[in-house]
């Protein structure tokens, strides 16, 4: 779940983006990089491995010199997760053009071989998004004249449109033009907009995926990007926009709320903490219902997405609401990491119990989402070991039990805990005493509370159902040859480094 920001400005906007990035590191901690553009139009890149703070040093910051620029935070859903796969990517023709991509494309193998078959574009990686930008490229290339107007751009975004399947929020910049940022025709992936009015009343514009970036900046905030819909903004600062989509709909992605975004940002209309708070309200109510004559002590979250849910849990309920454990702030979110080994060795470093909140009681632990099982699996272990009585576990989501193919890497079923197993299963593998699930109905009721004009959200893991139509059974098969914690394994030992061709490393 990738964070990308575009800003068009009168100053230098590095470090605008840079900050802009480090809110948004939440949605991706593997890699981050900021392309902007320079005064003679060249294009100015710093990407590496790592988090913000470690990728960008002062003598990257006085390279990235220019007064419009896009940033990326990435959390890889394709390919591999090596440095050659950082983000923004770069094509040099036509003009000149770095792209970066929130999401992931359904068809990108065949996208693939048509852009080496029609358009002559060969692609160095595995990554998705570098085929994305080609499909770009290639449609800029369809005009002929030196410069482009905002209707070709907006025509390029139409085909690009027709061209390729999936989820999509992207900022690209095009040299001697300006900024583009557009978004997939169902709305799957987040992004918003906002502007800056600066004293002498020249007004500079920000593209972010989560208004959190704009409210850090100072940037007022202006609205969600429409599903389908695409935005220019030229290099003078002049704003265009166009629905580039025939059948654009909003189906926002529901994990957004449960785990992704932050609490403090707006998305779709709808406040993610306040959507957080909700389905702790009918999660507590599910919970009051069903396990009436359960004696719970204490209600505990398992840090940190889980404790808006949790403490409104525990006041439905009338229970007391107790940090029972302590979080490292040095470890960063365990389920976007990469591998399965590194997941499960930060939970433990992640997380430490408080002995006093635990010996001889019966808690209720509440995560907002149990997906692999490796958080719970080891949580519930640890708070045994610290004297718990009874262990009680509450999931303010439904069981997880499909891939996700829209830029969330859960990409194979069997790696899931509640795959082909009823509650009672899960609630025996992870070894809880009692285990309960938020109803989907509910989890959709809670969110579309903050903007009822939503009617439908992209919730494929909890349902299977997948929005984009083109997701067959072969496909998952696929999917989960190339995309297994052991098939990823085998690809980085093998040679996924060599791919790069650009030295970003000094
Ligand atoms: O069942 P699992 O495969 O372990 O995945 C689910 C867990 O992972 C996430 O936490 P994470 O540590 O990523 O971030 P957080 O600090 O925001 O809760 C999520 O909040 C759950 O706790
Ligand atoms: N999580 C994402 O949005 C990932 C973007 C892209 N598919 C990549 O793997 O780099
Ligand atoms: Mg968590």
């Amino acid at each position: 779940m990738c964070g990308v920001v575009g800003i068009v400005g009168f100053s230098p906007v590095n470090q605008s983006i840079y900050d802009a990035l480090t809110v948004l590191q939440h949605r991706g901690q593997d890699a981050a990089g900021i392309v902007t553009i320079d005064e003679n139009d060249y294009f100015r890149l710093r990407k590496a491995n790592g988090l913000v703070q470690d990728v960008f040093q002062a003598q990257h910051m006085q390279r990235l010199q220019g007064n419009i620029g896009i940033g990326h935070v990435r959390y890889p859903t394709a390919g591999s997760s090596s440095v050659s796969e950082a983000q923004p990517f770069y094509v040099n023709s036509p003009y000149g053009i770095t792209l970066a991509h929130n999401g992931n494309l359904t068809n990108t193998n065949e996208l693939r071989d048509n852009m080496l078959k029609q358009a002559r574009r060969h692609i160095n990686t595995t990554s998705d998004s570098e085929v994305l930008l080609n499909i770009l490229a290639s449609e800029l290339d369809k005009f002929t004249t030196d410069r482009l107007t905002p209707e070709n751009i907006f025509s390029a975004i139409e085909h690009v449109h027709q061209t390729i399947k999936g989820a999509y929020a992207c900022v690209a910049m095009v040299i001697g033009h300006g900024l583009i940022a557009f978004r997939d025709p169902n709305g799957i992936r987040p992004l918003v907009i906002g502007k800056r009015v600066l004293s002498n009343q020249k007004t500079e514009y920000m593209v972010a995926s989560e208004s959190v970036a704009l409210d850090t900046l100072d940037f007022e905030f202006l609205r969600d990007v429409e599903p389908g819909e695409a935005i220019y903004i030229t290099q003078d600062g002049q704003l265009y926009t166009k629905q580039c989509a025939t059948h654009a709909k909003y189906c926002p992605c529901i994990f957004e709320y449960v785990y992704f975004a932050r609490p403090d940002s707006l998305m779709n209309g709808i406040s993610v903490y306040q959507s957080r708070i909700l389905m702790g309200q009918k999660l507590g109510q599910k919970i009051a219902k069903e396990w009436q004559d359960l004696d719970i002590d204490v209600v505990i979250p398992i840090p940190e997405t889980s404790c808006d849910a949790a403490l409104e849990i525990a006041r439905i309920l009338n229970k007391p609401y107790r940090q029972g454990f302590v979080k490292n702030r040095y470890v960063g979110r365990t389920f976007i990491m990469p591998g399965q080994t590194m997941r499960q060795r930060s939970v433990r470093r992640k997380l430490n119990a408080n002995r006093i909140e635990f010996e001889g009681k019966n808690v209720l632990l509440v995560d907002d989402s149990i997906v692999r099982g490796t958080t719970s699996q080891q949580i519930l272990e640890m708070v045994r070991s610290v004297g718990a009585k009874k262990i009680y576990l509450a999931s303010a989501a439904p069981e997880i039990r499909y891939p996700n193919v829209y830029g969330i890497d859960m990409p194979v079923a069997n790696e899931l805990i509640a795959y082909n197993r009823n509650v009672q299963q899960i609630a025996q593998a992870i070894g809880a005493d009692k285990l309960i699930f938020q109803d989907l109905n509910d989890l959709i009721a809670a969110v579309r509370e903050g903007n009822p004009e939503l009617t439908e959200f992209e919730c494929s893991v909890f349902d299977g159902r997948y929005i984009t139509g083109d997701i067959s059974e072969s496909y998952l098969t696929n999917l989960q040859n190339s995309r297994s914690d052991t098939s990823k394994g085998a690809l980085q030992n093998k040679d996924a480094e060599n791919l790069e061709i650009y030295n970003v490393d000094q």
